[in-house]
């Protein structure tokens, strides 16, 4: 059994790091959100506004056509490439050089989609975040984890984590399960729950943030936001895995009192992301 560590806010401040005076979009990194379908297009608002939220230079969203004015819309900062196909996405095509790339969100698991993630998989060298859709498609083909890059990092909820991983009868046995494939695949699993837990390899972390205000339709596409930002800021995976999760859950935490446990939604995650940034600096 490897080091435990509570993720409590001194390794944040170990991990964090200032923004220069001197910076510019260019370097604060450009994050690639893919995803959406017909009907799940708020997945994507949520993911690409808290990544550029979290402080990505550029974000840009690969989505179907059905989900264009609704995007440029809803997130005017974001911007948009679209798959040739209506309602979901039959082709990963883009010509951008991104450093970090979320995917999964409300991308639904049309046969035509799990083929294009095949080949963007075959294809793709850059840091991933996989989450959501992508993981259940993974579930179904899970030859197609040796295709992921080296610490990409993986965020299931319990359900999508028993799809990857078969059933377990009890949380050490689902630890145990997990580090084999981490280190298998060199990966990172973010363990969504009560509360997250944060493997890599023979390391595990567990979050000290949020709380129930978090169980909320789109609290996790934003999380997959937030995390795919950090890592387009060049942060490591572990450490945008890491102040992710806690950034995530504070904004819970800060905002319950004001908002209640009942009317807290994703939204306001992203809307508090501001005030967590100042606690961990201040
Ligand atoms: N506004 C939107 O466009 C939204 C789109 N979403 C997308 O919808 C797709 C399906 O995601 P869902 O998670 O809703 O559906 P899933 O089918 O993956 O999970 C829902 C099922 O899993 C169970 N479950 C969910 N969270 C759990 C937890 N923490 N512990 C134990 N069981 C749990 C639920 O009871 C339910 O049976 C994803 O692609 C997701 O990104 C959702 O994020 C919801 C919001
Ligand atoms: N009771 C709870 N306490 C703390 N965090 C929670 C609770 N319920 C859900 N969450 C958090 O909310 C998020 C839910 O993720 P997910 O199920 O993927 O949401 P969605 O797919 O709807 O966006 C996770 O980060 C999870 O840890
Ligand atoms: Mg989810």
């Amino acid at each position: 059994m490897g080091d435990f560590c509570q993720i409590d806010k001194q390794e944040i401040i170990k991990r964090y790091k200032p923004i220069d005076k001197y910076t510019h979009k260019g370097l604060r990194g450009h994050a690639l959100i893919i995803g959406g379908s017909y009907g799940k297009m708020g997945s994507v608002v949520l993911a690409s506004k808290a990544c550029i939220k979290a402080g990505a230079g550029l974000v840009t969203a690969y989505i179907p056509k059905c989900g264009y004015d609704i995007v440029q819309i809803s997130v005017p900062e974001v911007m948009v490439i679209t798959d040739d196909y209506l309602e979901h996405i039959i082709k990963i095509d883009y010509k951008l050089q991104p450093q970090a790339i979320g995917i999964g969100i409300g991308m639904g698991q049309h046969p035509d989609t799990g083929h294009a993630f095949l080949n963007f998989l075959k294809m793709n060298k850059l840091p991933l975040v996989v989450d959501a859709d992508a993981l259940n498609i993974l579930s179904q083909n899970k030859e197609w984890l040796s295709l992921l890059p080296k610490k990409t990092i993986l965020t299931p909820h319990q359900k999508e984590l028993e799809r990857l991983i078969g059933e377990w009868n009890s949380e050490d046995e689902k630890l145990e399960m997990v580090r084999k494939i981490c280190i298998e695949y060199d990966l990172i699993f973010v363990l969504k729950g009560v509360p997250t837990i944060i493997i890599d390899n023979t390391s595990t972390y567990e979050n000290t943030t949020g709380n129930q205000a978090l169980a909320t339709a789109g609290s996790g596409d934003v999380l997959t936001g937030i995390i795919t930002s950090l890592v387009a800021q060049s942060y490591k995976p572990i450490d945008a895995a890491i102040i992710g999760v806690y950034l995530h859950g504070l904004t819970a935490d800060i905002a319950y009192p004001d908002v209640s446990y009942q009317s807290f939604i994703a939204s306001d995650i992203i809307e508090t992301l501001g005030e967590a940034y100042l606690h961990i600096i201040a």
